[in-house]
């Protein structure tokens, strides 16, 4: 082929993916600068999409104002917060899809107000979690970190004392939260043996476990509490001082919700004075800042907020982002609408 017909093949090309193009929906990403997360090729193949973020762009701010004001649907990569003010600043926005779970960080009001839909990861984590939060509670009761500081310090050669955990069957279970996750981690540790009760803000007629209407009854009634309810103004340290006292000397939290659930300072004193049994922590409060403190306790075991994350569980949370921006695009129903109160 002649160079000329070859660059004018290219061009006419190019052109053509161009006004292709120019048909796709705008989509709007939402992320922290440092969270980079491989969903955007995927959203490429089918959205044009716009990052504020990216390097040639203006400031965030200036770039909503200049390109966004058309979007319709933005996702929020993560927990980058998205605020009222934000929001604002797009007029026709109609959807957000989170990719995460939990939507404390967006302002769901906010949405409600402006007549926004908002979408989260649905049941995409919600067996990685209760994996994760069974991993804890074993962790914890059976002083897995624990046992494998012991190996690698070299103190099984030296004979020393190996204080014992506990058994997991037959402790009795509270679970904070029988949403998704709450119901995987239950189904999960009745297979351990254990017994199950669990705290929400109603008591669901379908399900077989005793029902606590406050998490102080439920703790008073519990060896374990695995704490996995949604952060809201009303879940806020929801495990008080109280609570804390309540599930008493051998008791165990596990936390995999969010930081702000458990009153962090109190559940520290109560650590470090040996007034609770243990704690297993996904999350805090000041990610990723953790207390040093709970560094020198062995009853603890710290992870750093990845209870939600497997290749697998990201691949089905990148899947039900597009599911759901594509039913929004094609007016179908979409496919894990936010109802919180
Ligand atoms: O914590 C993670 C999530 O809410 O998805």
């Amino acid at each position: 082929m002649a160079v000329q017909e070859s660059s004018d093949l290219e061009s006419f090309a190019q052109n053509q993916v161009q006004s292709d193009q120019d048909h796709l929906p705008l989509v709007l990403v939402h992320r922290l600068p440092s969270f980079d997360i491989p969903l955007t090729p995927l959203l490429q193949s089918h959205f044009i999409v716009l990052d504020p973020h990216h390097s040639s762009h203006s400031p965030p701010n200036s770039f909503l104002y200049s390109q966004a004001q058309s979007v319709r649907a933005l996702v929020v990569y993560g927990p980058c917060p998205l605020t009222a003010d934000t929001i604002r600043l797009l007029p026709s926005l109609e959807l957000v899809v989170a990719t995460s779970a939990g939507v404390d960080h967006i302002d769901v009001s906010e949405c409600r107000l402006r007549g926004i839909t908002v979408t989260n990861a649905g049941d995409a984590f919600s067996e990685d979690v209760a994996d994760y939060a069974v991993a804890l509670l074993v962790g914890v009761l059976r002083r897995l970190t624990a046992a494998d500081r012991y190996v690698r310090s070299g103190l099984w050669r030296l004979n020393v004392e190996y204080p014992l955990g506990s058994k997991i069957g037959g402790k009795r279970v509270g679970i904070v939260g029988l949403g998704r996750i709450g119901s995987e981690v239950a189904k999960r540790l009745m297979a351990f043996g254990c017994s199950i009760a669990y705290n929400s803000r109603k008591k669901k007629p379908s399900v077989p476990y005793p029902y606590f209407a406050n998490v102080y009854d439920l703790a008073t009634n519990s060896d374990v509490l695995v704490v996995c309810c949604a952060l809201t103004s009303a879940t806020h340290h929801i495990i008080s001082r109280e609570v804390m006292k309540a599930l008493g000397k051998e008791g165990v939290l596990i936390n995999v919700g969010r930081g702000a659930l458990v009153d962090e300072k109190e559940l520290f004193q109560f650590l470090t004075r040996g007034e609770i049994g243990g704690a297993g922590l996904d999350v805090f409060e000041n990610e990723p800042d953790v207390p040093r403190e709970l560094f020198t306790l062995d009853n603890v075991v710290l992870s750093p907020h990845k209870a939600v994350l497997t290749p697998e569980s990201l691949e089905s949370v990148f899947q039900l982002v597009l599911a759901n921006l594509k039913a929004f695009f094609s007016n179908k129903p979409l496919m894990s609408v936010v109802h919180q109160e």
